[in-house]
């Protein structure tokens, strides 16, 4: 199959939809920390995108490609994509709901100082989990790979940005624990964290 047939069909559309997810989660992030935290505030750092994202990204596309060339069958169920489709959607608004509600509390980087206009937030979709910028990440991230039914790129991003996260909220509660002792202790008995396996 000529290489290039594959843009102008389903690798076109899987492709396309990717990039365009990809593009979306990244500048809006960005575009949200600066109108929340102010300009001068906000680094590039906002765009949150790492070497080890950039390299796993890659290999993803790569595994594409060569599925594309010797499985091209694989690629063609198209539920199966367009249910990565959905997940990515999900995952943005679980996200965006986030960053909305805690506002000036929702921080790139973990505070390990507790500033004087941090409060707990617990209303609106942090009543239902505890990390649900974590949880819409994990869902989009996962949804990517499923767009592009990767099977390898699939489990490998559940597991590495999974783990990414079992580590961080424990690290993250730690000091959420000192700024808000047992108001936080309460919340967290009451509220489950929004990872699988994360309690
Ligand atoms: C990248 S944000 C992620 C917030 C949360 N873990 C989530 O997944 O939605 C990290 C910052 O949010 C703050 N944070 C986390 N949960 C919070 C809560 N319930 N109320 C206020 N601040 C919170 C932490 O102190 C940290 O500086």
């Amino acid at each position: 199959m000529p290489i290039m047939d594959m843009f102008y069909n389903t690798a076109g559309r899987q492709l396309s939809e990717m990039f365009l997810a990809i593009c979306f989660f990244h500048t809006s992030e960005y575009f949200l920390a600066v109108t929340i935290h102010g300009k001068k505030n906000v680094t590039l750092n906002s765009l949150l995108i790492s070497k080890h994202y950039v390299l796993a990204m890659l290999f993803s596309l790569l595994e594409y490609l060569v599925e594309y060339l010797f499985f091209p069958g694989l690629k063609e169920y198209s539920w199966l994509s367009n249910l990565g489709l959905a997940l990515v959607l999900i995952g943005e608004i679980i996200r965006k709901m986030a960053i909305l509600t805690a506002g000036r509390a929702f921080t790139h980087l973990i505070k390990i100082h507790h500033e004087e206009h941090h409060n707990l937030v617990t209303d609106g979709i942090y009543s239902f989990v505890r990390h649900p910028g974590y949880c819409g990440f994990l869902i989009w991230s996962v949804g990517t790979q499923i767009i592009l039914i990767n099977p390898i790129s699939t489990v490998a991003f559940a597991l590495v940005v999974w783990r990414f996260f079992a580590g961080r909220i424990p690290y993250e509660e730690n000091y959420l624990r000192r700024f808000f002792g047992n108001e936080y202790g309460r919340y967290a008995q009451r509220v489950p964290s929004g990872i699988p396996f994360v309690k």
